[in-house]
């Protein structure tokens, strides 16, 4: 089963108008691989979603960073999915490891969050990854497992899901996983779909990295044959993006 690489661009709370449009006008003039060999997805701050997919280029599409977990209403400060689908932003990421950290989002409220956003119609993100002292406890397995289990849960349909393993020890820290790294996690990421699943989903998932991606790392880890593709950081923000969306011709060869 061929499964499309698949680039995303978090920029996370980052960016003004000017900034923006920098990034967008360097996008726009990028020549990449055509869209039947990569997908690429850009994520700006809620703020700049509207001009982002006005201006941008249009095999290029964009994503949220986030979406509340049910229906609008009561509550202050959240945007709801249906918002999304009527701005027609057609993805969003979720779960990101910096929300699970910093606002106390559970496994459970992950999983609801993403079967909430697919049931609207929308495409998701799905992050998933341990912390360092998961790692070195022995735990990763245990971990990323348990976090695909709150989704799988809640998720029956995973055609326009994409499962983001960014280890929280490599966010951010210009620590990358090796490939062997992110080889072996994906490998048992797709063996658990396997198991737990289905054949057919998890030979169709796209299972990306995240974590210290950048132009200089990526085809080495493009390279691997469960590293579908990339939800970066701070290299996104940069000219270097472009290199990572061109290392999905790594995997034509
Ligand atoms: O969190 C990430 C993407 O969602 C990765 O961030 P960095 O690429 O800056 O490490």
């Amino acid at each position: 089963m061929a499964r499309k690489f698949f680039v995303g661009g978090n920029w996370k709370c980052n960016g003004t108008t000017e900034e923006v449009k920098k990034i967008v006008t360097t996008l726009n003039e990028a020549e990449v691989p055509s869209h039947d060999v990569v997908e690429v997805v850009v994520s700006p701050p809620f703020v700049f979603l509207t001009l982002v997919k006005s201006l941008l280029r249009s095999d290029f599409h964009v994503a949220s960073q986030n979406c509340w977990v049910s229906k609008g209403g009561a509550f202050t400060g959240e945007v709801s999915a249906e918002m999304l689908v009527n701005l027609g932003i057609p993805w969003v990421i979720i779960g990101h490891s910096e929300r699970r950290a910093l606002l106390n989002e559970s496994n459970e409220f992950v999983g609801d969050k993403v079967a909430y956003a697919l049931s609207q119609g929308l495409k998701v993100i799905a992050c998933i990854g341990e912390t360092l002292e998961q790692r070195e406890s022995g735990s990763t397995m245990a971990v990323v497992a348990a976090q695909t289990k709150a989704i799988a849960d809640k998720v029956t349909n995973w055609d326009n899901v994409v499962l983001a393993y960014e280890p929280v020890w490599a966010i951010g820290t210009g620590k990358v996983a090796t490939p062997a790294q992110a080889q072996e996690v994906h490998c048992e990421l797709r063996k658990w779909l396997n198991q737990n699943v289905g054949a057919d989903i998890a030979a169709s998932v796209r299972i990306i990295y995240g974590g210290s991606v950048n132009g200089a790392n990526c085809k080495e880890l493009a390279g691997q044959p469960d590293v579908d593709g990339f939800l970066v950081g701070g290299a996104s923000l940069k000219p270097e993006f472009v290199d990572i969306i061109k290392s999905a011709t790594v995997k034509k060869n």
